[in-house]
Protein backbone atom coordinates (compact mmCIF):
# COMPACT_ATOMS: atom_id res chain seq x y z
CA UNK A 1 0.00 0.00 0.00
CA UNK A 2 1.31 3.53 -0.66
CA UNK A 3 2.52 6.12 1.59
CA UNK A 4 0.70 9.63 2.31
CA UNK A 5 2.45 13.12 2.04
CA UNK A 6 0.74 15.43 3.73
CA UNK A 7 0.83 19.17 2.22
CA UNK A 8 0.29 22.24 4.56
CA UNK A 9 0.27 25.42 2.89
CA UNK A 10 -0.41 27.84 6.04
CA UNK A 11 -1.50 31.45 4.52
CA UNK A 12 -2.33 34.70 5.98
CA UNK A 13 -5.57 33.31 8.12
CA UNK A 14 -5.93 30.44 6.80
CA UNK A 15 -4.40 26.96 6.48
CA UNK A 16 -4.79 24.54 3.41
CA UNK A 17 -4.42 20.89 3.41
CA UNK A 18 -3.53 18.06 1.20
CA UNK A 19 -2.85 14.41 1.17
CA UNK A 20 -1.22 13.10 -1.94
CA UNK A 21 -0.40 8.95 -1.95
CA UNK A 22 2.63 8.87 -3.50
CA UNK A 23 2.37 6.76 -6.76
CA UNK A 24 3.81 7.69 -10.07
CA UNK A 25 2.08 10.01 -10.36
CA UNK A 26 1.24 11.39 -7.49
CA UNK A 27 -2.27 10.77 -6.60
CA UNK A 28 -4.18 13.26 -4.94
CA UNK A 29 -6.51 11.34 -2.10
CA UNK A 30 -8.24 14.39 -0.57
CA UNK A 31 -8.08 18.32 0.11
CA UNK A 32 -9.25 21.10 2.25
CA UNK A 33 -9.00 23.88 4.34
CA UNK A 34 -9.23 25.72 7.89
CA UNK A 35 -10.50 29.16 7.58
CA UNK A 36 -10.56 32.43 9.87
CA UNK A 37 -8.60 30.55 12.27
CA UNK A 38 -8.54 33.20 15.13
CA UNK A 39 -12.05 34.18 14.62
CA UNK A 40 -14.79 31.53 13.74
CA UNK A 41 -12.47 28.99 12.53
CA UNK A 42 -14.39 26.16 9.83
CA UNK A 43 -12.81 23.17 8.80
CA UNK A 44 -14.23 21.23 5.32
CA UNK A 45 -12.57 18.15 3.59
CA UNK A 46 -12.87 17.31 -0.15
CA UNK A 47 -12.35 13.98 -1.85
CA UNK A 48 -13.17 13.21 -5.63
CA UNK A 49 -14.89 16.34 -5.52
CA UNK A 50 -17.55 15.80 -2.48
CA UNK A 51 -17.16 17.01 1.07
CA UNK A 52 -15.99 14.37 3.18
CA UNK A 53 -15.56 16.28 6.47
CA UNK A 54 -16.86 19.57 8.05
CA UNK A 55 -16.62 21.52 11.49
CA UNK A 56 -17.42 24.28 12.51
CA UNK A 57 -16.02 25.76 16.17
CA UNK A 58 -17.88 28.73 17.95
CA UNK A 59 -17.19 32.56 17.16
CA UNK A 60 -14.54 33.94 19.35
CA UNK A 61 -12.56 30.31 19.20
CA UNK A 62 -9.09 31.06 18.75
CA UNK A 63 -7.93 27.53 17.31
CA UNK A 64 -4.53 28.80 15.81
CA UNK A 65 -2.03 26.66 13.38
CA UNK A 66 -1.28 25.08 16.62
CA UNK A 67 -4.64 23.80 17.21
CA UNK A 68 -5.47 23.41 13.28
CA UNK A 69 -2.69 21.16 12.90
CA UNK A 70 -3.53 18.65 15.79
CA UNK A 71 -6.99 18.54 15.08
CA UNK A 72 -5.61 17.32 11.51
CA UNK A 73 -3.57 14.68 12.31
CA UNK A 74 -6.07 13.53 15.34
CA UNK A 75 -8.23 13.84 12.06
CA UNK A 76 -6.39 11.55 10.14
CA UNK A 77 -6.16 9.06 12.68
CA UNK A 78 -10.18 8.51 12.28
CA UNK A 79 -9.65 5.98 8.88
CA UNK A 80 -9.96 9.19 7.07
CA UNK A 81 -6.55 7.98 5.29
CA UNK A 82 -7.83 4.38 4.53
CA UNK A 83 -4.54 2.78 6.27
CA UNK A 84 -2.06 4.76 4.36
CA UNK A 85 0.75 6.11 6.49
CA UNK A 86 1.86 9.54 6.91
CA UNK A 87 5.91 9.14 5.53
CA UNK A 88 6.00 12.69 5.53
CA UNK A 89 4.49 16.40 5.77
CA UNK A 90 5.69 19.12 2.88
CA UNK A 91 5.24 22.90 3.96
CA UNK A 92 4.84 26.17 2.04
CA UNK A 93 7.21 28.42 3.29
CA UNK A 94 7.21 32.01 2.71
CA UNK A 95 10.49 32.92 2.81
CA UNK A 96 13.65 30.96 2.43
CA UNK A 97 16.09 34.00 2.55
CA UNK A 98 19.77 33.89 0.90
CA UNK A 99 20.19 30.74 2.12
CA UNK A 100 17.48 28.28 0.80
CA UNK A 101 17.46 28.26 -2.68
CA UNK A 102 15.78 24.60 -2.67
CA UNK A 103 13.67 22.58 -0.53
CA UNK A 104 14.99 21.29 2.98
CA UNK A 105 14.47 18.79 5.16
CA UNK A 106 13.19 20.54 8.27
CA UNK A 107 15.83 20.42 11.66
CA UNK A 108 16.42 22.32 14.57
CA UNK A 109 19.11 24.73 12.63
CA UNK A 110 16.77 24.82 9.62
CA UNK A 111 13.53 25.84 11.93
CA UNK A 112 15.87 28.45 13.57
CA UNK A 113 17.05 29.78 10.18
CA UNK A 114 13.10 30.37 9.02
CA UNK A 115 12.14 31.67 12.60
CA UNK A 116 15.08 34.47 11.68
CA UNK A 117 13.23 35.12 8.40
CA UNK A 118 9.64 36.43 9.99
CA UNK A 119 10.14 40.13 10.00
CA UNK A 120 10.28 39.36 6.10
CA UNK A 121 7.22 38.25 5.95
CA UNK A 122 5.17 39.13 8.47
CA UNK A 123 1.71 37.23 7.76
CA UNK A 124 3.02 34.23 6.53
CA UNK A 125 6.26 33.10 7.94
CA UNK A 126 5.11 32.99 11.54
CA UNK A 127 2.10 30.49 10.35
CA UNK A 128 4.17 28.03 8.47
CA UNK A 129 6.68 28.05 11.56
CA UNK A 130 3.85 27.40 13.70
CA UNK A 131 2.84 24.76 11.43
CA UNK A 132 6.36 22.78 11.45
CA UNK A 133 6.30 22.99 15.42
CA UNK A 134 2.86 21.71 16.05
CA UNK A 135 3.59 18.87 13.48
CA UNK A 136 7.29 18.01 15.02
CA UNK A 137 4.75 17.82 18.79
CA UNK A 138 2.29 15.73 17.13
CA UNK A 139 3.76 13.71 14.96
CA UNK A 140 7.43 13.25 16.11
CA UNK A 141 8.24 10.81 13.76
CA UNK A 142 7.09 11.96 10.38
CA UNK A 143 9.69 14.03 8.17
CA UNK A 144 8.91 17.78 7.36
CA UNK A 145 10.03 19.44 4.42
CA UNK A 146 10.15 23.18 3.97
CA UNK A 147 9.46 24.31 0.29
CA UNK A 148 10.52 27.99 -0.38
CA UNK A 149 7.90 30.52 -1.74
CA UNK A 150 11.32 32.37 -3.01
CA UNK A 151 13.47 29.28 -4.74
CA UNK A 152 12.34 29.72 -8.01
CA UNK A 153 13.31 33.13 -8.17
CA UNK A 154 17.07 32.48 -7.31
CA UNK A 155 17.73 31.84 -10.68
CA UNK A 156 17.26 35.41 -11.68
CA UNK A 157 20.47 37.46 -13.02
CA UNK A 158 21.95 39.56 -10.05
CA UNK A 159 20.82 42.84 -11.71
CA UNK A 160 16.93 41.36 -11.33
CA UNK A 161 17.44 40.99 -7.89
CA UNK A 162 19.36 44.28 -6.75
CA UNK A 163 17.96 47.11 -4.95
CA UNK A 164 19.97 50.82 -5.71
CA UNK A 165 21.20 50.76 -1.84
CA UNK A 166 24.71 51.01 -0.53
CA UNK A 167 26.10 47.84 -1.17
CA UNK A 168 26.48 46.56 2.40
CA UNK A 169 22.72 46.14 2.09
CA UNK A 170 22.93 43.53 -0.29
CA UNK A 171 25.84 41.50 1.48
CA UNK A 172 23.44 41.04 4.59
CA UNK A 173 20.83 40.30 1.91
CA UNK A 174 18.91 42.93 1.48
CA UNK A 175 17.68 42.41 -2.10
CA UNK A 176 14.64 41.26 -4.23
CA UNK A 177 13.28 37.57 -3.96
CA UNK A 178 10.38 37.22 -4.90
CA UNK A 179 7.24 34.93 -3.84
CA UNK A 180 4.73 32.82 -5.27
CA UNK A 181 7.52 30.64 -6.78
CA UNK A 182 5.97 27.29 -5.90
CA UNK A 183 2.99 28.50 -8.37
CA UNK A 184 5.18 29.86 -11.00
CA UNK A 185 7.20 26.61 -10.49
CA UNK A 186 4.06 24.47 -11.38
CA UNK A 187 2.75 26.59 -13.76
CA UNK A 188 6.69 26.32 -15.52
CA UNK A 189 6.25 22.53 -15.28
CA UNK A 190 2.32 22.63 -17.15
CA UNK A 191 3.44 24.85 -19.94
CA UNK A 192 5.39 22.13 -22.31
CA UNK A 193 1.41 20.27 -22.59
CA UNK A 194 -0.88 22.98 -22.22
CA UNK A 195 0.93 25.57 -24.23
CA UNK A 196 4.01 24.68 -25.86
CA UNK A 197 4.96 27.98 -27.38
CA UNK A 198 4.96 29.88 -24.29
CA UNK A 199 7.48 27.10 -22.35
CA UNK A 200 9.81 27.91 -24.78
CA UNK A 201 8.88 31.69 -25.21
CA UNK A 202 9.06 34.76 -23.09
CA UNK A 203 6.10 34.41 -20.93
CA UNK A 204 4.56 36.52 -18.18
CA UNK A 205 2.42 34.71 -16.01
CA UNK A 206 -0.04 36.83 -13.48
CA UNK A 207 -0.84 34.75 -10.05
CA UNK A 208 -3.59 37.05 -8.72
CA UNK A 209 -4.94 35.42 -5.49
CA UNK A 210 -4.81 37.78 -1.75
CA UNK A 211 -1.35 37.91 -2.20
CA UNK A 212 -0.66 38.81 -5.91
CA UNK A 213 2.70 38.93 -7.91
CA UNK A 214 3.75 38.49 -11.83
CA UNK A 215 7.12 36.98 -12.91
CA UNK A 216 8.85 36.84 -16.48
CA UNK A 217 9.20 33.81 -17.47
CA UNK A 218 12.26 32.77 -20.24
CA UNK A 219 11.87 29.42 -21.64
CA UNK A 220 10.59 28.46 -18.11
CA UNK A 221 12.80 29.96 -15.60
CA UNK A 222 12.45 33.07 -13.63
CA UNK A 223 14.29 36.22 -14.94
CA UNK A 224 12.45 38.98 -12.90
CA UNK A 225 9.16 39.56 -10.65
CA UNK A 226 7.08 41.68 -9.03
CA UNK A 227 8.10 41.31 -5.78
CA UNK A 228 11.07 42.05 -3.79
CA UNK A 229 12.63 41.47 -0.12
CA UNK A 230 8.68 41.26 0.86
CA UNK A 231 5.63 39.95 -0.24
CA UNK A 232 4.11 43.51 -0.31
CA UNK A 233 6.12 44.95 -3.13
CA UNK A 234 4.51 45.11 -7.31
CA UNK A 235 1.05 44.55 -7.09
CA UNK A 236 -2.18 45.86 -5.83
CA UNK A 237 -3.08 42.75 -3.46
CA UNK A 238 -6.54 42.45 -1.71
CA UNK A 239 -5.19 44.10 1.76
CA UNK A 240 -1.14 44.85 0.85
CA UNK A 241 -0.22 48.08 -1.23
CA UNK A 242 2.20 46.98 -3.28
CA UNK A 243 4.55 48.88 -4.87
CA UNK A 244 4.87 52.72 -3.61
CA UNK A 245 7.43 55.51 -3.58
CA UNK A 246 9.43 54.84 -0.27
CA UNK A 247 9.18 58.87 0.03
CA UNK A 248 5.45 58.00 1.58
CA UNK A 249 6.71 55.77 4.21
CA UNK A 250 9.38 58.56 5.35
CA UNK A 251 6.12 61.07 5.18
CA UNK A 252 3.63 58.53 7.48
CA UNK A 253 6.88 58.49 9.79
CA UNK A 254 7.47 62.41 10.05
CA UNK A 255 3.79 63.29 9.85
CA UNK A 256 2.36 60.77 11.79
CA UNK A 257 4.93 59.39 14.26
CA UNK A 258 4.26 55.92 12.54
CA UNK A 259 6.51 53.14 13.68
CA UNK A 260 7.93 50.04 11.74
CA UNK A 261 4.29 48.13 13.54
CA UNK A 262 2.13 50.60 12.52
CA UNK A 263 3.30 51.10 8.84
CA UNK A 264 3.13 46.81 8.74
CA UNK A 265 -0.31 46.98 9.49
CA UNK A 266 -1.46 49.67 7.56
CA UNK A 267 0.65 48.22 4.34
CA UNK A 268 -0.58 44.56 4.94
CA UNK A 269 -3.84 44.65 6.12
CA UNK A 270 -5.66 47.76 5.62
CA UNK A 271 -4.19 48.98 2.15
CA UNK A 272 -4.56 47.38 -1.43
CA UNK A 273 -8.53 46.26 -2.93
CA UNK A 274 -9.86 47.08 1.27
CA UNK A 275 -7.66 49.97 1.81
CA UNK A 276 -8.68 51.97 -1.59
CA UNK A 277 -12.34 50.54 -1.83
CA UNK A 278 -13.52 51.08 1.82
CA UNK A 279 -15.54 47.92 1.22
CA UNK A 280 -13.69 44.40 0.82
CA UNK A 281 -10.29 43.09 0.09
CA UNK A 282 -12.26 40.12 -2.00
CA UNK A 283 -12.56 40.53 -5.74
CA UNK A 284 -16.09 38.89 -5.92
CA UNK A 285 -17.40 41.24 -3.70
CA UNK A 286 -15.89 44.51 -5.08
CA UNK A 287 -17.21 43.06 -8.98
CA UNK A 288 -20.81 42.80 -7.73
CA UNK A 289 -20.27 46.01 -5.34
CA UNK A 290 -21.68 49.84 -6.90
CA UNK A 291 -19.54 52.15 -5.39
CA UNK A 292 -17.31 54.43 -7.33
CA UNK A 293 -14.42 53.57 -4.65
CA UNK A 294 -14.98 49.73 -5.17
CA UNK A 295 -14.55 51.16 -9.40
CA UNK A 296 -11.53 52.84 -8.08
CA UNK A 297 -10.36 50.06 -6.65
CA UNK A 298 -10.68 47.53 -9.88
CA UNK A 299 -9.36 50.33 -11.93
CA UNK A 300 -6.05 50.29 -10.04
CA UNK A 301 -5.88 46.69 -9.89
CA UNK A 302 -6.20 46.03 -13.63
CA UNK A 303 -3.83 49.83 -13.91
CA UNK A 304 -1.27 48.27 -11.99
CA UNK A 305 -0.99 44.67 -13.92
CA UNK A 306 -0.57 46.44 -16.72
CA UNK A 307 1.93 48.96 -15.74
CA UNK A 308 4.01 45.76 -14.46
CA UNK A 309 3.42 43.85 -17.51
CA UNK A 310 5.09 46.49 -19.85
CA UNK A 311 8.20 46.36 -17.62
CA UNK A 312 7.97 42.36 -17.34
CA UNK A 313 7.83 42.24 -21.35
CA UNK A 314 11.15 45.02 -20.94
CA UNK A 315 12.88 42.59 -18.91
CA UNK A 316 12.26 39.95 -21.34
CA UNK A 317 13.05 42.10 -24.12
CA UNK A 318 9.44 41.09 -26.04
CA UNK A 319 6.88 38.89 -24.91
CA UNK A 320 4.66 35.64 -26.44
CA UNK A 321 2.89 34.54 -23.80
CA UNK A 322 0.65 35.71 -20.72
CA UNK A 323 -0.75 33.20 -18.08
CA UNK A 324 -3.15 33.95 -16.03
CA UNK A 325 -3.42 31.86 -12.35
CA UNK A 326 -4.19 32.19 -8.55
CA UNK A 327 -8.11 32.83 -7.36
CA UNK A 328 -8.66 36.05 -10.07
CA UNK A 329 -6.73 35.02 -12.57
CA UNK A 330 -8.67 31.70 -12.48
CA UNK A 331 -11.90 32.44 -11.93
CA UNK A 332 -12.78 36.49 -12.93
CA UNK A 333 -13.25 36.73 -16.58
CA UNK A 334 -13.76 40.09 -16.40
CA UNK A 335 -10.37 41.10 -14.67
CA UNK A 336 -8.97 38.90 -17.18
CA UNK A 337 -10.73 40.85 -19.62
CA UNK A 338 -9.75 44.26 -18.53
CA UNK A 339 -5.77 43.14 -18.57
CA UNK A 340 -5.98 41.91 -22.08
CA UNK A 341 -7.63 44.64 -23.68
CA UNK A 342 -5.01 46.84 -22.01
CA UNK A 343 -2.62 44.88 -23.34
CA UNK A 344 -3.86 45.10 -27.08
CA UNK A 345 -0.84 46.91 -27.83
CA UNK A 346 1.47 44.00 -27.34
CA UNK A 347 -0.49 42.06 -29.97
CA UNK A 348 -2.58 40.13 -27.79
CA UNK A 349 -6.14 39.64 -29.21
CA UNK A 350 -8.56 38.44 -26.68
CA UNK A 351 -11.49 35.90 -27.76
CA UNK A 352 -14.08 36.85 -25.59
CA UNK A 353 -15.88 33.78 -25.69
CA UNK A 354 -12.54 31.52 -24.86
CA UNK A 355 -12.58 34.17 -22.11
CA UNK A 356 -16.14 34.06 -20.93
CA UNK A 357 -15.53 29.91 -20.74
CA UNK A 358 -12.24 30.19 -19.07
CA UNK A 359 -10.27 29.20 -21.55
CA UNK A 360 -7.49 27.68 -21.44
CA UNK A 361 -6.26 29.65 -23.99
CA UNK A 362 -7.67 33.14 -24.44
CA UNK A 363 -6.79 34.81 -27.37
CA UNK A 364 -7.63 34.53 -31.38
CA UNK A 365 -5.68 32.34 -33.42
CA UNK A 366 -4.08 35.04 -34.99
CA UNK A 367 -3.01 36.70 -31.97
CA UNK A 368 1.14 37.76 -31.75
CA UNK A 369 1.02 37.07 -28.05
CA UNK A 370 -1.27 34.22 -26.93
CA UNK A 371 -2.93 34.25 -23.36
CA UNK A 372 -3.72 31.24 -21.32
CA UNK A 373 -5.48 30.26 -17.95
CA UNK A 374 -4.00 27.77 -16.18
CA UNK A 375 -5.37 26.69 -12.65
CA UNK A 376 -2.21 26.74 -10.53
CA UNK A 377 -1.35 24.14 -7.78
CA UNK A 378 1.37 24.72 -5.31
CA UNK A 379 0.26 21.31 -3.09
CA UNK A 380 1.24 19.05 -5.64
CA UNK A 381 4.46 20.88 -6.16
CA UNK A 382 4.90 20.71 -2.42
CA UNK A 383 4.43 17.18 -2.72
CA UNK A 384 6.85 16.39 -5.58
CA UNK A 385 9.32 18.27 -3.76
CA UNK A 386 8.86 16.63 -0.74
CA UNK A 387 8.83 13.60 -2.44
CA UNK A 388 12.18 14.42 -3.54
CA UNK A 389 13.70 15.15 -0.65
CA UNK A 390 12.63 11.81 0.90
CA UNK A 391 14.50 9.90 -1.85
CA UNK A 392 17.48 12.02 -1.89
CA UNK A 393 18.09 11.93 2.02
CA UNK A 394 17.59 8.20 2.11
CA UNK A 395 14.44 8.79 4.04
CA UNK A 396 11.99 7.23 1.72
CA UNK A 397 10.30 4.17 3.37
CA UNK A 398 10.88 1.04 2.03
CA UNK A 399 7.70 -1.21 1.52
CA UNK A 400 5.06 -1.86 4.43
N1 LIG B 1 -15.34 33.57 -9.35
C1 LIG B 1 -14.53 34.52 -8.93
N2 LIG B 1 -14.54 35.75 -9.48
C2 LIG B 1 -13.72 36.71 -9.04
N3 LIG B 1 -12.82 36.54 -8.06
C3 LIG B 1 -12.75 35.34 -7.49
C4 LIG B 1 -13.59 34.26 -7.88
N4 LIG B 1 -13.28 33.18 -7.11
C5 LIG B 1 -12.29 33.58 -6.27
N5 LIG B 1 -11.98 34.87 -6.49
C6 LIG B 1 -11.04 35.73 -5.77
O1 LIG B 1 -9.79 35.10 -5.58
C7 LIG B 1 -9.15 35.71 -4.43
C8 LIG B 1 -8.55 34.60 -3.58
O2 LIG B 1 -7.57 33.95 -4.35
P1 LIG B 1 -6.82 32.64 -3.84
O3 LIG B 1 -5.75 32.35 -4.82
O4 LIG B 1 -7.82 31.59 -3.55
O5 LIG B 1 -6.25 33.20 -2.48
P2 LIG B 1 -5.02 32.85 -1.58
O6 LIG B 1 -3.96 33.84 -1.97
O7 LIG B 1 -5.53 33.06 -0.19
O8 LIG B 1 -4.61 31.43 -1.90
C9 LIG B 1 -10.22 36.51 -3.71
O9 LIG B 1 -10.07 37.89 -3.98
C10 LIG B 1 -11.51 35.99 -4.35
O10 LIG B 1 -12.51 36.96 -4.35
C1 LIG C 1 3.58 35.36 -0.83
C2 LIG C 1 2.14 35.64 -0.81
O1 LIG C 1 1.73 36.75 -1.04
O2 LIG C 1 1.32 34.59 -0.57
P1 LIG C 1 -0.28 34.56 -0.54
O3 LIG C 1 -0.72 34.88 -1.91
O4 LIG C 1 -0.60 33.16 -0.13
O5 LIG C 1 -0.73 35.60 0.44
MG1 LIG D 1 -2.17 31.98 -2.39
Amino acid sequence: MPDALLVLNAGSSSLKFSVFLDEEPLRLLLRGEFEELSTRPRFVAHADGAVISQKDWAPGTQLGYTGATDFLFAWGREGVLGGHRIAATGHRVVHGGMRFSGPALVDAATLAELEALIPLAPLHQPHCVEAIRAVTRTAPAVPQVACFDTAFHRTQPPVAQAFALPRRYADEGVRRYGFHGLSYEYIASTLPRTAPGAAEGRTVVAHLGNGASMCALLRGRSVATTMGLTALDGLMMGTRCGALDPGVLLYLMDRYGMDARALERLLYQQSGLLGVSGESSDMRELLSASSAAAAEALELFVYRIHRELGSLAAALHGLDAVVFTGGIGEHSAPIRERVCRDASWLGLELDEEANARGGPCITRSGSRVSAWVIPTDEEAMIALHTRRVLSTTGLAPGPQ
